[in-house]
């Protein structure tokens, strides 16, 4: 099996160097000194499962790599709709797409029946430019539950989490989902392939929706966060209003908000990747989490007072990295 990793970051390096590890032939697409520090050791693994490094072809030009049958895509979703020109040489008839991005994918509605079905979020796939990059028919969902972060180029330190739930928007059981999962349980890491991946995209989502931002405007951990009794009432009024949305899109996470809560505090002293984002003076990566669920609200007519003015702030801050 052969898989290109396109933008191998915290997570893309991560998985590569697990599928590496259990056999699959791997192609990493990376830039900068990170690039030049993987060419030159390989992708080292710091973890408390055990540290490792492995040593995957890697690149910035993905026409070296040639066709493959999954992309992995660890790039942050607001690169999505400028990765066409990279992905196209990757691509041959069944070629995969398959996302790590938090919050609402591209894909969501895409055969997904009901009032909604085929309705494009503007937040996320803004104009259509990510459907007309990443090609709907192409896309396998997946949700992570892994954290990661680039300690120094070529240096992954893995946190916590080995779970990257895998499935069709249409819900089938694919063989190319088979192939995938199978590729990385040789790698060692978990991926179920799941029948409805939009419940575990909502659970996911009721922790980043709250966790992401007020991390990178109170530049707490998700420790930190939790230990404030203020901050820890205000994600758990924006979890509220988040499975509001998520039923009245036709999905119930079936997830209580103490559960989920208790979840994300396993986490301890790590700083989100939208945290970490900011500390590097990058952009954020609100739109699918924040500004896509506000606007579902507007779509549904759920009351959402809590992530609209969070939404706002977080905007501004993101607004003057940008300036
Ligand atoms: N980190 C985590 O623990 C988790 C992350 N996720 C999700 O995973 C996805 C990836 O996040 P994460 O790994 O943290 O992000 P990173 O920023 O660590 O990785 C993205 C990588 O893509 C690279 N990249 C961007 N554009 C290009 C390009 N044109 N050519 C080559 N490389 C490129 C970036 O390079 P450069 O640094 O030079 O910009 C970077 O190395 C996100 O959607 C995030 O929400 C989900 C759960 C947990
Ligand atoms: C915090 C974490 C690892 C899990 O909720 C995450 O998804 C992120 O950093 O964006």
């Amino acid at each position: 099996m052969k898989v290109a990793v396109l933008g191998a970051g915290a997570i893309g390096a991560y998985v590569g160097a697990a599928l590496h590890r259990g056999g699959a032939e791997v192609h990493l697409i990376a830039r900068g000194e990170h690039l030049r520090a993987i060419r030159e050791a390989g992708v080292r693994v710091l973890s408390p499962r055990g540290d490792f490094t492995a040593h995957p072809h890697a690149t910035d030009d993905p026409r070296e790599v040639g066709t493959v049958d999954h992309v992995f895509l660890g790039l942050k979703a607001n690169s999505y709709a400028a990765a066409g020109a990279l992905v196209r040489p990757l691509l041959h008839e069944s070629t995969t797409l398959i996302a790590a991005q938090n919050g609402i994918p591209w894909w969501y509605f895409h055969g997904l029946k009901g009032p909604y079905q085929g309705y494009r979020i503007e937040s996320v796939d803004p104009g259509g430019s990510v459907t007309a990059a990443l090609p709907l028919e192409r896309a396998v969902g997946c949700v992570v539950y892994a954290a990661t972060e680039i300690e120094e180029p070529g240096l992954v330190r893995h946190l916590e989490g080995t779970r990257f739930s895998i499935g069709e928007p249409s819900g089938e059981l694919t063989a190319r989902c088979v192939d995938f999962s199978e590729a990385m349980t040789r790698g060692g890491l978990k991926c179920p392939v799941e029948q409805d991946l939009r419940k575990d995209v909502w659970i996911k989502l009721m922790g980043n929706i709250a966790f992401n931002p007020i991390s990178a405007l109170a530049r707490a951990t998700m420790a930190g966060i939790c230990r404030h009794d203020g901050a820890r009432e205000l994600v758990v009024a924006m979890m509220r209003e988040t499975v509001e949305v998520a039923r009245r899109v036709g999905c119930d996470p079936g997830v209580s908000i103490e559960r989920r809560l208790r979840g994300a505090e396993k986490a301890g002293e790590h700083k989100t990747s939208t945290l970490q984002d900011l500390e590097k003076g990058k952009p954020l990566e609100l739109d699918v989490l924040l500004a896509a669920v506000v606007e579902l609200a507007d779509l549904t007519g759920a009351e959402v007072p809590t992530l609209r003015a969070i939404h706002a702030v977080s905007d501004l801050l993101n607004e003057s990295l940008a300036s």
